[in-house]
């Protein structure tokens, strides 16, 4: 029998990672092939004209599984009865910029839409913000809508993940998808820390650890890791834009692997609520590995931490600690 549809609201659905986006959700990317649609996508007024293009493209594209769109600057109408929400609205950074420097401008609006949220979503609403500063901008939601479960609100740390991955299969000149497990901690900024040690590669032989193929420790310490860090700004160098297709590929591998599951044996990190697990402060959206089954995520428990792992999981909760202060202070 066909599903219902869904309803999936991308708030900032004018912008770049919006464009990139909707198509892949019309496309079952995010929610699965047999998986019926309706787009909700929110813009403000001076991007109302461009919203509707998107909208009209959406049209013309004739997608099987899209069974409507909204297309409205009305945070309510956007909101209404949302089985997903994928928070893109705000203002990226850009070139010589923090991701914190945008804090100002982009805590206020999740503010804002917190409450339209918790007032019109569906009440089990899985809840994904993007805009920068995506953890902070996720807790500032949090605790302004706070009938929605903390366990609905997450942030996009997907795409430092699959940066990694990434680095990885080139370094050892073998396919992504034979890489697994590597995990990102903490803030999606260039704090955040990138950590192989548990992480495998699929060979003919079997799964072997990622620091014994690499073989060179000291690149792992140091270049793979500033290298995730400082993607975003290197994209942004290079595009004059922000990332666009990889955050909008990896919204859509987030959201799905969240409702629909991990597979088995592999963990993909999520910014989520941290509960003090690996000695996290509580109350912070801190990235951690996670397995997602029926549609729940759970952290993944019991890995070893070593003394260099440490340092640098406690530093990027100290930049979040501090975040927090500074959007409660921009909040006023
Ligand atoms: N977490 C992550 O991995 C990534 C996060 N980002 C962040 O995602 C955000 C969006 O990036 P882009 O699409 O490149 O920016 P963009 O500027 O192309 O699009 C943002 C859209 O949001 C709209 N907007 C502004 N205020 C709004 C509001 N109150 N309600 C609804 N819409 C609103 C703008 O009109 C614009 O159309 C930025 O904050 C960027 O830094 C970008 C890449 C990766
Ligand atoms: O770097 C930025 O500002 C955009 C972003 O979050 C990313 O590409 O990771």
């Amino acid at each position: 029998m066909a599903k219902n549809p869904l309803r999936v609201l991308v708030t900032g659905a004018a912008g770049q990672i919006g464009y990139a986006i909707v198509p892949m959700i019309a496309r079952g990317v995010m929610l699965g092939p047999d998986q019926p649609v309706i787009l909700h996508m929110l813009d403000i007024e001076p991007a109302a004209e461009a919203l509707n293009g998107v909208k009209m493209e959406l049209i013309d594209a004739a997608f099987p599984l899209l069974k409507g769109v909204v297309a409205t600057t009305d945070v309510v109408e956007a909101c209404k009865e949302v089985n997903v929400a994928v928070m893109v609205g705000g203002f990226p950074r850009k070139e010589g910029m923090e991701r914190k420097d945008v804090m100002t401008k982009n805590v206020s609006i999740y503010k804002k839409q917190a409450s339209a949220l918790e007032q019109h979503a569906a009440p089990d609403c899985k809840v994904l913000v993007v805009a920068n500063p995506a953890n902070t901008n996720a807790l500032i939601l949090k605790e302004f809508a706070p009938s929605i479960p903390e366990k609905n609100i997450t942030c996009l740390t997907r795409l430092d993940h699959n940066r990694a991955l990434g680095q990885i299969s080139e370094r050892l000149n073998v396919h992504v998808s034979d890489v697994k497990n590597v995990i990102i901690w903490g803030n999606h900024s260039s704090t955040q820390y990138p950590d192989v040690n548990h992480a495998k590669v699929t060979t003919s032989s079997g799964e072997k650890p990622v620091r014994e193929l690499v073989a060179d420790d000291q690149w792992l310490n140091t270049e793979f890791i500033t290298t995730v860090q400082q993607r975003g700004a290197a994209i942004i160098k290079a595009r004059k834009l922000s990332s666009a297709l990889s955050a909008a590929s990896s919204a859509c591998d987030h959201i799905r692997n969240w409702v629909l599951g991990t597979p088995k044996g592999t963990w993909v990190s999520m910014g989520v609520y941290s509960d003090g697990s690996y000695g996290i402060e509580r109350g912070l959206i801190y990235s951690f590995p996670v397995t997602c089954e029926k549609g729940e995520w759970s952290i993944v428990q019991g890995l070893k931490i070593d003394e260099f792992s440490r340092a640098k999981m406690d530093a990027t909760a100290k930049e979040l600690i501090e975040e927090k202060a500074l959007a409660y202070s921009c909040l006023g």
